[in-house]
């Protein structure tokens, strides 16, 4: 049996790479980028108004000017309209390029304007004040996001903003999500009274579409020559394989052996854990990882999170997630010599800590309880007293506030 931080080793010793692809910048959302992201301009590209107003030379303030003619009104995206002299301005919008001619910009609150007469009120202008200065945000030329970068919402929005319709993105592993077991039926069955319904898929399936795999997704039954077709065919159709069930000891568990047949060669089984611990892990002669996943869905939940995420972000180039860390808020005792995987509910404090609290439940055939949690803190194997207080690392499962 191997520790968690071994299992981890071996999964990112065996990442793949499956190069990359051009995507639609409006459908890149989720993807990891494998480009620069240049600025073709200045960020922002001209002296850029912030409020409406008028926009005036300071020098007049200087002087003790506090009345100006109206020359023109500009819109953002009209050219902009000089002013000749201190004491005239340019009525003008927020997002318009500020004339050259001018340098400060008084917002309508602070002005009466009448019969095309601006009148300032009594209140203090400062040099420069309510303009974005061109290139303070980021100069042209800049790099703006770099390849290993997940494209959110915000990076979106700046490759829209440099005018790249099209982006490269590392190109995503096909999954196969395969099921095993005769006590499972379809969602939509009316399950016997010895029968459960199949969850386990729909789980991993959900995981990995919010890290954008969609995946392929099969059942096998418990007969070990229908298996090992079945999964020579999956062998071959995807780049990798994540399992569920039949990983332990059952005389039905035949799974460790069919891999084997297949030439999936065993890279570990069974992990110094709870839950999670037949989880067994190989690598087709192809190259293809095989997760198989013990089937009780809390390990499915967990293995999926603590392993398959890191292999996925390794294989698309991301660099190793930061560890998050959290505060635990009960004395706890945990015997066997396991890394102890809690699940727990996080929530801020006062003092702007993150505190654990632990969910308890029926161990790890209890999925109900997962809806109630929102991580995992993971509790050393070499102690067995945890106290309140502590600290230790957690692996998040959903946001923090969404429980
Ligand atoms: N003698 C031993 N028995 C068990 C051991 C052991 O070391 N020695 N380990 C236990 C642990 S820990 C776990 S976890 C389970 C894992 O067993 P398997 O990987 O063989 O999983 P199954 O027996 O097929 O299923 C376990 C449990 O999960 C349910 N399940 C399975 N797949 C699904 C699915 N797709 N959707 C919903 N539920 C699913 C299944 O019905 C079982 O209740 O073994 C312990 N036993
Ligand atoms: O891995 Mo098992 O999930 O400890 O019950």
């Amino acid at each position: 049996m191997i520790t968690v931080e071994e299992a981890e080793k071996i999964i990112l010793a065996n990442a793949g790479d499956y190069g990359a692809e051009i995507v639609m910048f409006d459908e890149a959302a989720g993807r990891v980028l494998f480009e620069n992201i240049k600025a073709d301009r200045d960020f922002p590209p001209y002296n850029r108004v912030t409020m409406d107003g008028i926009a005036i030379r300071y020098e007049a303030i200087e002087r003790g000017i506090s009345t100006f003619t109206v020359r023109a009104t500009q819109a953002a995206g009209d050219m902009p309209v000089n002013i000749e002299q201190p004491d005239e301005c340019v009525e003008i919008m927020t997002g318009a390029s500020l004339p050259i001619t001018a340098d400060t910009v008084i917002r309508y609150e602070d002005l009466i304007i009448k019969n095309g007469i601006a009148t300032l009120q009594a209140v203090k202008v400062k040099y420069g004040q309510n303009v974005h200065l061109q290139g303070s945000d980021r100069k042209q030329g800049d790099i703006l996001a770099v390849p290993g970068q997940m494209i959110t919402p915000a990076l979106v929005s700046l490759i829209a903003s440099v005018g790249e319709t099209e982006v490269r993105v590392k190109k995503v592993p096909r999954i196969a999500i395969v099921s095993t077991g005769d006590e499972l039926v379809p969602v939509n069955a009316v399950p016997a009274p010895f029968q459960v319904r199949q969850s386990n898929s729909y789980t991993i399936q959900a995981i990995l579409r919010q890290h954008g795999v969609t995946c392929g997704m099969l059942h096998l039954p418990d007969d070990p020559d229908k298996m090992k077709d079945k999964l020579q065919d999956a062998l071959y159709h995807y780049d990798g394989i994540i399992l569920s069930g039949g990983v332990s000891a059952g005389k039905f568990d035949y799974l460790p052996k069919v891999l084997e047949e297949l030439q999936v060669e065993k890279l570990f089984h069974k992990v110094s854990q709870r839950p999670g611990k037949p989880f067994w892990f190989g690598r087709s002669e192809q190259g293809i990882p095989v997760f198989a996943f013990p089937g009780n869905p809390v390990a499915v939940f967990l293995c999926t999170h603590r392993y398959f995420l890191p292999w996925l972000r390794a294989t698309l180039g991301m660099p190793g997630g930061e560890a998050l860390y959290a505060v635990l808020d009960n004395d706890l005792t945990f015997n066997p010599a396991l890394n102890y995987f809690l699940q727990v509910k996080l929530e801020v404090n006062t003092r702007a800590q993150l505190v654990a609290i632990p969910v308890a439940g029926n161990g790890s055939g209890d999925f109900a309880n997962l809806a109630d949690v929102n991580a995992f803190m993971e509790l050393p194997a070499d102690k067995n007293e945890f106290k309140k207080g502590e600290v230790y690392k957690i692996h998040l499962i959903s946001p923090i506030y969404s429980t």
